[in-house]
């Protein structure tokens, strides 16, 4: 835990208040470069989308971003029906400018999960499959158990949430407790240079947020990657935590 350096509560409060702001920053900067399509999720969960047989379900993909999962997603199961919102307008509209943006398949909307009911916006319990893909992270502890419940209200009972995201542990979280530079707001989670908040989820605490909120267990495993940097020329060990959970 050497060089690490604790916020003062004043910036942890300006942080986590100003938490839309920098995302939608974000997006005002980087527009849809950041974040690479995400190709993965559909080889890996599978049945949780409809395939093989390209069944028609619907999704909410929660955190969307610009839309990286959504389209891949859609492209190779062209039954879905999507809805997707993330909390900065900016990325919504990324997502309706999308050259493959369908308005009978896929629907956007602004919401911030930690506040905003997803259930009067849905108007029911309709969701087959929600995905929650490096969106939890960005969200305070003591508002994850809030979130993941009205996570939980838009999914049928029987229905599933699959989850992948920062593990504690992982390379990224030693990166900013050596840093030096004041991040931390405790020792699961960190603010970027960005002002966006990243935490590092351990096993016990999500496994506990999502029995709270009525789910039921189906897989939680640490997963290992190599991601490539090509900006800095790095090679980074990745650990992730991943998931899938079912409706109560
Ligand atoms: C790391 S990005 C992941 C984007 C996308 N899920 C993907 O996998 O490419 C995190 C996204 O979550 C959104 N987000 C963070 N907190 C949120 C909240 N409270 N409600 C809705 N969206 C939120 C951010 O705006 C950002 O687009």
């Amino acid at each position: 835990m050497s060089g690490i350096s604790k916020l003062s509560d004043f910036w942890v409060e300006k942080y986590k208040k100003e938490s839309k702001k920098s995302w939608d920053k974000f997006y005002k900067r980087n527009e849809t470069r950041f974040f690479k399509d995400r190709h993965w999720l559909d080889r890996e969960f599978d049945c949780y989308f409809g395939l093989p047989d390209k069944l028609p379900l619907t999704i909410l993909e929660v955190g969307c971003g610009v839309g990286n999962l959504v389209y891949p997603l859609l492209e190779v199961q062209p039954n879905l029906k999507i809805y997707c919102c993330d909390f900065s307008p900016r990325a919504i509209d990324f997502v309706k400018k999308h050259s493959c943006y369908n308005e009978n398949r896929v629907f956007p909307f602004v919401n911030d999960i930690t506040e905003d009911s997803l259930l009067e916006v849905l108007g029911s319990a309709c969701i087959d499959t929600l995905t929650a893909i490096f969106v939890l992270s960005a969200i305070p502890r003591e508002k994850q158990l809030r979130s993941i419940k009205n996570l939980a209200s838009v999914i049928k009972p029987g229905g599933h949430l699959v989850f992948r995201d920062y593990c504690d542990g992982d390379f990224a979280q030693e990166k900013f407790m050596t840093s030096g530079d004041p991040s931390m707001i405790d020792e699961q989670t960190f603010v970027r240079q960005d002002g966006t908040l990243s935490l590092f989820f351990r096993e016990e605490d999500i496994a506990e947020w999502m029995k709270s909120a009525g789910f039921g267990l189906v897989t939680l495993d640490r997963v290992n990657r190599t991601v490539d940097n090509r900006k800095r020329n790095l090679n980074m060990k990745r650990t992730f935590l991943q998931g899938v959970w079912k409706k109560l």
